[in-house]
């Protein structure tokens, strides 16, 4: 039986502590593992109804920042939606990918009355994660060009409509360069506009992830687009895993670095709290954790060399998006087994002061890591090893 096939996934590990923790423990526990309260703030009862009537989940927070004498606050509401898929792998592609566009623009509709300025999808939001099967066909007809494919002309429709940045992680075919495909985040600006694109610079080769049989390790850099709502950046699902990948983006000044992912619970969840949060702390900005939910079956078993079994479904999809400030303090997530919208303001300053608070950028040390990196990556290098003439 995969993870799966679970008779009872466990919904949400903040609702189980809730229920299991008195009040005083609650507080205490919650203060230990997340930080500073982050209250939650209320929404508009039309979001609440949208939510509702759309079945999904809807929750709020807010991170503070110190007020300042000369600078005024720097307020930007984002949202992460996660979500399953909503025809079987089985469906037509076309109408798979309708299906999800639509549900795109229920949950982006409810985001706009939620007040989202900046709203970011899962990773290849508009597909099943078929790359599991390794199958040329029908999995690569979901791609298409970043800058002007039918997802992309949607997308830029609803961020014109609702004036929200939207963050749209697609599969993406290069047309200019023959025909190849990308793992891609293209980010429209909230006039409508393709800003550009952040290819995924880390390709997984591990459990059934077999991205490697489609496309390459990403050749755009560690871009941060400079928005009305701040400076953006986006680490694509298995770059979470490399700090130094994480390290770039601030390095380019970002202050919200989204991570739009596709994971499963017998692989990496228990890393999913500490990666994105981490880098958060590390690169004083704030860091959104997105994963998807379910669990996708495909009509031909498959095997990934692991001397598990032939299956047809990777196993379950668990969720749990999030959002961590600068100073670490974390939202509860989202659950574990449905749909949902994550809506969190944010003051950016508190970016700089934590900054000027933890001085871990001022306390970096570029000059030493930057000649080693340069060396390590030589085939001539010889590690600085310094060895116990004893025990040489
Ligand atoms: N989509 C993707 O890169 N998944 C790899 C698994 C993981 O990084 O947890």
């Amino acid at each position: 039986m995969s993870s799966g096939d679970k008779q009872q996934q466990l919904t949400s590990v903040d609702e189980c502590l809730e229920k299991h923790l008195p009040p005083a423990e609650l507080a205490e526990v919650k203060r230990i593992l997340y930080g500073r309260d982050v209250p939650r703030i209320t929404l508009p009862q039309s979001a609440l109804d949208a939510a509702q009537e759309g079945s999904f989940e809807i929750k709020a927070f807010k991170f503070d920042a110190a007020k300042e004498d000369i600078t005024t606050p720097r307020v930007v509401r984002v949202g992460l939606v996660q979500n399953k898929i909503v025809l079987p792998t089985t469906a037509p592609v076309q109408q798979q990918r309708d299906a999800l566009l639509a549900r795109c623009a229920t949950i982006a509709r409810a985001a706009a009355m939620a007040g989202v300025n900046v709203l970011c999808l899962q990773e290849a939001w508009n597909m099943p994660f078929a790359f599991c099967t390794r199958e040329k066909l029908p999995w690569c007809e979901f791609a298409e060009p970043a800058e002007d494919g039918p997802t992309t002309q949607f997308i830029q429709k609803i961020a014109r409509e609702h004036n929200m940045v939207i963050i749209s992680p697609i599969l993406e075919r290069d047309t200019n360069h023959g025909d190849v495909l990308w793992n891609t985040a293209v980010v429209v600006s909230n006039t409508g506009r393709v800003i550009g694109k952040s290819r995924k610079n880390h390709i997984p080769r591990v459990g059934d992830f077999n991205e490697s049989t489609y496309y390459e390790s990403g050749n755009t850099g560690h871009p941060v687009f400079s928005t009305q709502f701040g400076k953006l950046a986006v680490n694509i699902c298995y770059g979470r895993h490399h700090p130094q990948n994480w390290m770039m983006y601030g390095i380019n000044g970002a202050e919200i670095v989204f991570n739009p992912s596709a994971t499963l619970d017998g692989l990496s969840e228990p890393l999913w709290g500490v990666e994105a949060r981490n880098a958060a702390i590390a690169n004083s900005y704030f860091t959104c954790a997105i994963n998807r939910v379910g669990t996708e079956h495909y009509p031909r078993p498959f095997t990934s060399a692991d001397g598990q079994p032939a299956h047809h479904d990777l196993g379950h999809f668990y969720g749990s998006s999030y959002v961590t400030a600068p100073d670490g303090s974390r939202t509860p997530g989202l659950s574990r087994t449905s749909d949902g919208l994550l809506v969190v303001e944010m003051d950016l300053n508190l970016c700089r002061q934590i900054k000027d608070k933890w001085g871990f950028r001022m306390t970096q040390r570029l000059e030493l890591y930057g000649p080693l990196l340069s060396a390590a990556a030589r085939p001539d290098f010889k590690p600085q090893i310094i060895s116990d003439s004893f025990t040489d």
